[in-house]
């Protein structure tokens, strides 16, 4: 069975950090709700949902992406950009160590947020420029590298991660809002989506996506390529520049 890590929200979620977007109040036992609502839709679609100890003194524990890359059976715990999230990598290290998994880490100097991972086949498009330093990239290179995975470094200056950028589509179209994103011709199959939030997805089988009930144009957008959308309402989370994908880590059964 497909499983995916989630990290319920810090009583100071309000707390969170901020870089391109202004604060606006936050309020905390809504998110709560929105994230039981955000992990009902991940089972209801077959996901079994493994929850990481809560880090209570970590505001931005909820986005439990950015403390990991999981390749296969290895997992890679990131060495966050941010000091005040370093904090949030050992709860999932002790949890994905218990499942099994092989653990590896990233060290200094380097810093990486799993936000800034994108995968897609072999290829892993690693954003360079915010949170995630080039060491980061050089470590996650050697460590993929041997589990067949190719690393790209690839610009990020307009967002906080890569994939508040881009993320991509089953099939390996890359979804993006163009302003956001420095450098579309990276990819091949790049598709300008009509809003920000639309530019998030997280793949749930090979035709089904999950993203914000935010971009319901992007929503047509996608329905209209055949693909089946599943929706959620993340409002609280994206006024703290977090996304569908920054919410779980899924792993592979
Ligand atoms: N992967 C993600 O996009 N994570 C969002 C993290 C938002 C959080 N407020 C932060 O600045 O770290």
């Amino acid at each position: 069975m497909n499983r995916a890590l989630v990290r319920r929200p810090s009583p100071r979620l309000a707390e969170g950090l901020l870089t391109h977007i202004a604060r606006t109040p936050v309020d905390a036992d809504l998110a709560r709700t929105q994230w039981e609502g955000y992990v009902a839709a991940l089972r209801a679609e077959g996901w079994e949902t493994v929850e990481v100890p809560p880090a209570d003194d970590c505001p931005d524990a909820a986005f439990v992406e950015d403390t990991v890359v999981v390749l296969g059976d290895l997992a890679v715990i990131s060495r966050p950009g941010a000091d005040e999230r370093k904090p949030e990598t050992a709860g999932t290290e002790e949890t994905l160590a218990g499942l099994g998994y092989r653990i590896a880490r990233i060290e200094a100097p380097g810093t990486l947020d799993g936000g800034d991972v994108l995968k897609h086949d072999h290829t892993v498009w690693v954003g360079l420029g915010g949170r995630t330093n080039a060491s980061g990239v050089e470590q996650l290179a050697a460590l993929l590298g041997p589990e067949g995975a190719t690393v790209v470094g690839v610009p990020v200056s307009r967002v906080l991660h890569l994939k508040s950028a881009v993320t991509a589509l089953p099939g390996g179209t890359v979804v993006g809002y163009q302003p956001l994103v420095d450098d579309p011709a990276v990819w091949d199959d790049f598709l300008p989506v009509p809003e920000e939030p639309g530019a998030h997805v997280v793949l749930l089988d090979h035709e089904t996506v999950l993203m914000s009930t935010s971009a319901p144009r992007t929503r047509a957008l996608f329905e209209d390529r055949g693909l089946r959308v599943v929706a959620v309402d993340i409002g609280e989370f994206e006024k703290l520049e977090g996304c569908v994908t920054c919410l779980s880590v899924r792993l592979r059964g």
